[in-house]
């Protein structure tokens, strides 16, 4: 029997709860994002948002519910098992070796994805196909032209960008990316919303943000995660719409931008 068929979800989550002590953190959280699709997780600060990418990329076992990647349950799987199943993440703090240079960067991202790293034959052997793979990463994220560059003489929006490359280099099909834009310019800003829009065509992104300009101009849909519970999740006029998150986040988001 064929089990996966196009109505998969990539990613589907069922009453997903975690609690760290006697406080409950996240509290029953339902969620399905469709292949394709990019989703936007935002909310106040303290909701939530950064553990339930924790428990979805495997750092944290929940305390009870289900996280399915393409219909498989990853129940006590590692995150490194996840990853190998084509969940890729960035962090919200920088991620990087600043003393390697920018395609080690890459290339080290490449390696450990591919499950090169215990044969140096092996490893011989790919060399070439590693470097064209990296480079073609490298031409990507729009960084050829820092390839030999120790990665920590690169700008701040460069650094992300690189980051950026880092989660794609595996060939994973779903994407996270935690805050890719904090502390970014406007036009730094504009940088990394265009140069994340064109690495995630064809795959499936769920991004934690906070600015309502990138969630709105990127996001196919928009979840609301408030006190550890999604409140609401929609097409982005939909949820800008709904009374319910103009109170809870919405309203006071919109205006900060202001
Ligand atoms: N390992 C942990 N142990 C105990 N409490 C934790 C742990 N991780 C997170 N929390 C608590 O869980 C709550 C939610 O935190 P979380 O970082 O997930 O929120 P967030 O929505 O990502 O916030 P922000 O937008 O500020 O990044 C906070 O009250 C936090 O203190």
């Amino acid at each position: 029997m064929n089990a996966i068929t196009d109505t998969t979800p990539a990613l589907a989550i069922e009453d997903l709860r975690k609690s760290f002590g006697k406080a409950e953190i996240i509290r029953g959280v339902n969620l399905r994002i469709g292949k394709g699709e990019r989703h936007a997780v935002i909310g106040p600060n303290g909701a939530g948002k950064s553990t339930l990418f924790n428990l979805i990329t495997g750092r944290f076992p929940p305390t009870s519910g289900k996280v399915s990647l393409h219909g498989k349950n990853l129940a006590g799987m590692a995150p490194f098992q996840i990853n190998r199943m084509g969940l890729s993440r960035s962090f919200q703090i920088t991620n990087i070796f600043p003393k390697m240079t920018v395609f080690e960067n890459v290339r080290c991202s490449l390696l450990w994805s591919k499950g090169y790293r215990y044969s140096f034959w092996n490893l011989v052997s790919k060399s070439r196909d590693l470097t064209e793979s990296a480079d073609a990463i490298l031409d990507q994220i729009n960084l050829l032209n820092r390839r030999d560059l120790p990665a920590g003489v690169l700008s701040y929006a460069e650094q992300r960008a690189l980051e950026i490359g880092i989660t794609i280099a595996g060939g994973a099909d779903l994407i996270m990316l935690d805050e890719p834009t904090a502390g970014m310019s406007h036009s730094e800003t504009d940088y990394i919303v265009d140069l994340i829009r064109k690495v995630t065509e064809d795959k499936t992104l769920i991004m934690v943000e906070h600015d309502m300009g990138v969630v709105f101009g990127l996001a196919d849909y928009i979840s609301v995660l408030v006190y550890g519970e999604i409140i609401a999740t929609g097409r982005p006029e939909e949820v800008r719409a709904n009374p319910k998150v103009q109170e809870a986040y919405l309203g006071a988001a919109l205006e900060a931008e202001h």
